[in-house]
């Protein structure tokens, strides 16, 4: 069994032609797994022979110099694919030196002769005026300049005990602060990977599927409606609608077909393409990633920026305080020490090292939180809709009857019709299909270009005569076959709760594929679960048949169903609930749940779900399990507790302080231990991770 672990650094040690040995280092808290490790690093392209020794965390690596190099090796560990991810070897702790060298300044001053304290005081606290000065230059007085100040007058004061403190205890939180930051960055940059893991790639003319690292500069790869395109290349055939707003912004979807250039990373929206493949792997997928992390990461939330307001309001506050106390008294000390209590960077401070850390908890439980504010919109989500398949169900269907109304054809011969036209997609009825048709073994038909429509079904031409397989609206509305003569077979089957695939052949219906979904075993402990949680409505979405929707919301006891949907009314319900007031978190994994996930106040993917799912979707699961979705629901309702907590206590506690300095009851040494210790401390509550809800199997 392998456990997911994280290497937090790989650097070269040795090198000789062919053989090289790492270092590793582990994430906290992660287990070792040697075995996997072993593993992993075997598999990279060019290495023979691969040693591990978790005791002294070192690897040796033989490999074919011709093929790879030690430098290339390194590379491949830290790219590894997440869980089992490894974070750059530049992600290392360098603040720890600062912390010490202020620590020894502080503790070690005391015993150095009186005229050597002065410059070493001044030397320890010269980051913290260039840093003052800068601000000052730049946004006039911030809290950074007000601790410029307060060192200041304690180096002038010769109070090189105060000053030394201050130093120490504002490098200590930067510290903590950037660490974290770091830390929690690197991880999701890792999680963030794309999640496809195979393609198909044409291999002497015919369309294989292989894993996503394997494809090579030149092969030729085949995308269609609803995938992320894998590599930057040249269109050699085909022809596509695709979205570039990941790579470019532009939102506005593009034709391309023969000649044009197309980026990884970007989305085919309808259509098919293949590509020339000219760069390939990671060369191309780390810029979009890194782009992509950047914004979500970077965008804010409402409570940060709440935070951030209140901060600089309190700046020229605690400017005159201090001037008023040194009025009232004449005491430089007492101004001092006001300046010090200053704590509009500690306000600044624990709200996004607490979102931070939830991130990274979150990521580690096996979902992906996209940012700040997708945690406060959860946290704020009263309303929480589903899609049906892949989501309460477990998406994995089976044919259960495959009936024709043409006895030149039998029930194989139906179902390997289908499945001959809906090979190529990744829909769960067309995975069913196919499935199927592995076990009759039963021939392939010949079929022209397959057309797919979205949340309708798919086309093609088998023999001269259209072939059509879809929904009964695709099929008798669109397609103007009449199903009517079938009707009784018809409504027997939706009867018995299941999901009927129509099959137009010539004209004609030909025969019904009938099929039954699973509902997952942990749906209604995830509905329980988010009611538990505050959440008021639990509604339904689905483009199946109402009978099957209605019995399943029976069976989970949901507020609500809305069936046999276009994915169009499923946007349009939602912006309806938005109207209404609701905060919604949406809940989907198809390529016809795009638009609602975008809509929604929260959008949520399955893991298993379509690419453009996952790209849409403010938070994306990594396991294939329901039951995250309450796990992260939890996780944002603790976290803006937990914000607000930190947030009273911050005020609380450091507006007595300010007062007591105002009053000359501190010293500065005092209210520099005091301020900055109850910001040490809410910045480590912030990073108190709470571990996932316990799993109940
Ligand atoms: N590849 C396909 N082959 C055949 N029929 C399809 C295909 N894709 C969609 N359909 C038809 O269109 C209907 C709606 O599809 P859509 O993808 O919107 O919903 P769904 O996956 O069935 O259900 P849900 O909305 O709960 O995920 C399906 O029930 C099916 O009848
Ligand atoms: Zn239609």
């Amino acid at each position: 069994m392998t456990v997911p672990f994280w290497l937090s650094a790989v650097d070269v040690l040795h090198r000789v032609p062919g053989r090289v040995r790492l270092r590793y280092r582990l994430a906290p808290d992660t287990p070792d797994d040697a075995a996997a490790l072993r593993r992993l690093v075997a598999d990279l392209p060019g290495v023979s022979h691969c040693r591990v020794n978790a005791r002294i965390r070192s690897v040796v690596v033989e490999f074919a110099p011709e093929e790879t190099c030690a430098e290339q090796v390194a590379d491949g560990m830290r790219n590894l694919p997440a869980p089992l991810a490894l974070i750059p070897a530049d992600a290392r702790d360098d603040g720890r030196a600062a912390v010490a060298a202020s620590l020894a300044t502080l503790v070690g001053s005391g015993l150095l002769p009186r005229p050597i304290q002065f410059p070493v005081a001044l030397a320890g606290a010269l980051p913290l005026f260039r840093h003052a000065a800068a601000d000052y230059t730049e946004k006039g007085v911030t809290s950074h300049v007000l601790e410029g100040m307060a060192v200041a007058i304690s180096l002038a004061r010769a109070d090189y005990t105060a000053a030394n403190t201050t130093t120490f205890m504002l490098v200590l939180g930067e510290y903590l602060e950037d660490s974290i930051a770091r830390r929690s960055d690197e991880l999701l940059k890792h999680l963030l990977r794309p999640s496809s893991d195979q393609v198909w790639v044409l291999r002497d003319g015919v369309e294989v599927q292989v894993p996503t690292q394997s494809v090579e500069v030149g092969d030729t790869v085949v995308v269609g409606t609803g995938t992320v395109i894998p590599v930057d290349g040249t269109v050699l055939g085909g022809e596509a609608m695709v979205n570039e707003a990941a790579m470019t912004g532009e939102s506005v979807s593009v034709v391309k077909n023969r000649g044009k250039g197309v980026l990884s990373g970007t989305l085919v929206e309808e259509g098919r393409l293949s590509i020339y493949a000219e760069q390939v792997g990671t060369a191309t997928a780390a810029a979009r990633i890194a782009e992509y992390v950047e914004q979500s990461l970077t965008a804010k939330s409402e409570a940060q920026l709440e935070a951030a307001r209140m901060a600089d309001r309190l700046v020229p506050v605690v400017l005159k305080l201090a001037g008023a106390a040194f009025l009232v008294s004449g005491d430089w000390r007492r101004a001092a020490s006001v300046l010090q209590a200053d704590y509009s960077c500690a306000l600044k401070l624990a709200t996004p090292v607490a979102f931070k850390s939830a991130m990274y908890g979150a990521g580690r439980a096996g979902i992906l939180v996209k940012g700040a504010s997708a945690l406060e919109r959860l946290a704020q989500a009263d309303t929480f809709v589903f899609d049906k398949t892949g989501t309460l169900t477990t998406g994995i269907l089976e044919v259960t009857d495959a009936i024709t109304f043409d006895e030149r054809y039998s029930a194989d011969d139906l179902i390997c019709l289908a499945a001959s036209v809906e090979e190529h997609y990744f829909h769960p009825l067309a995975l069913a299909v196919v499935n199927a048709a592995r076990a009759t073994h039963n021939h392939h038909f010949d079929h022209q270009e397959v057309q797919f429509i979205v949340a309708h079904g798919v086309a093609s031409v088998i023999d001269g005569k259209r072939i059509v397989v879809g929904s009964r609206h695709f099929v008798q509305e669109d397609e103007g076959v009449n199903v009517t003569p079938h009707q009784h077979v018809i409504d027997a089957l939706y009867q018995q709760g299941k999901t009927l695939l129509f099959i137009g052949f010539g004209g004609r219906l030909l025969g019904l594929i009938a099929l039954k979904d699973s509902t997952r075993v942990t749906s209604a402990r995830t509905i329980r679960r988010l009611r538990e949680l505050g959440v008021k409505r639990i509604l339904l979405l689905t483009g199946d048949h109402r009978d099957r929707a209605e019995e399943l919301a029976a069976e989970l006891g949901l507020d609500g169903v809305h069936a046999e949907l276009m994915p169009q009314d499923k946007a349009r319900i939602i912006e309806t609930l938005n109207q209404d007031g609701a905060r919604i978190a949406f809940v989907g994994d198809g390529i016809n749940d795009a638009p609602a996930l975008a809509g929604a106040h929260v959008g949520i993917a399955m893991q298993k779900g379509a690419d453009i799912a996952r790209l849409t979707a403010d938070v994306a699961l990594l396991e294939d399990d329901i039951e995250r979705v309450a796990d992260a629901k939890q996780a944002a309702n603790d976290v803006m507790e937990l914000i607000g907590r930190n947030y009273r206590m911050t005020v609380g506690l450091n507006t007595a302080i300010l007062g007591a300095a105002a009053l000359g009851l501190l010293s500065p040494v005092a209210t520099s231990i005091l301020h900055n210790g109850t910001t040490i401390g809410i910045l480590l509550n912030a990073l108190r991770r709470r571990k996932p809800a316990p799993r109940q199997d």
